[in-house]
């Protein structure tokens, strides 16, 4: 079982998150989903459908790292397996965001042919774990998009296991995963990406 107290601050922090990624638009229309570990088997994580500007305590729910609920009657994100694997993966792992927004959708499908984003030169990159300078390159993978989640989450297990300093991928035409050691981290690194999204589109409007 897990600790009462312990969910109800990861709960009030996913709430929280979700104003904040809401109001800045990177949450719209019931997308994203978001996950906060509560112990080493159990996670916080929000109801399916849900509008993430508007949780309350009855739309985060408890899985363990199988996915299952515990606890609850409820359906929990349609890619809660996207977020166990993070927390399986990364035993450090204490949040896990996905967002929706226009940038990531954007450049995801901008980069046709291409299974990854390159981010260099950018000063911004240090917000990220072990990125101490702007000429270290950062590599955001690109999955295509699928419905099939249980497909999805294993595609990233391989990816991860293979490139574990990564902070975050993108899934093509649908939105960005990133996770962190704490929520501040991790709305940190969707803000960084946000920002870093953005540039890259201006500079392919600007050198065309
Ligand atoms: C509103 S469409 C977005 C969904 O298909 C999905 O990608 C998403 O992010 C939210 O799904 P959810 O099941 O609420 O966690
Ligand atoms: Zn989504």
């Amino acid at each position: 079982m897990f600790d009462v107290t312990r969910y109800a601050v990861a709960a009030q922090s996913l709430i929280d998150a979700g104003r904040f990624l809401y109001a800045n638009g990177w949450s719209p229309a019931t997308s994203s989903n978001y996950s906060a570990r509560i112990d080493a088997e159990h996670i916080a994580i929000t109801v399916s459908g849900r509008h993430k500007g508007q949780l309350g305590a009855g739309d985060i729910m408890v899985v363990d790292l199988k996915g299952r609920p515990v606890q609850s009657e409820t359906k929990s994100s349609a890619e809660t397996l996207l977020h166990t694997v993070l927390y399986e993966q990364f035993p450090e792992t204490g949040v896990v965001l996905h967002t929706h927004s226009v940038n990531a959708t954007v450049l995801s499908r901008a980069l046709a042919g291409k299974g990854k984003l390159e981010l260099q030169d950018y000063e911004l990159q240090k917000a990220f774990p072990g990125m101490t300078t702007h000429e270290s390159s950062l590599v955001v993978p690109i999955f295509e998009n699928t419905q099939d989640i249980v497909a999805l989450s294993e595609e990233t297990r391989d990816w991860f296991a293979r490139h574990p300093e990564q902070p975050g991928y993108l899934i093509r035409g649908h939105g960005l995963y990133t996770w962190g050691k704490t929520m501040a981290d991790c709305l940190r690194h969707v803000e960084a990406f946000e920002f870093l999204f953005a540039c890259e589109l201006e500079m392919m409007r600007v050198t065309k």
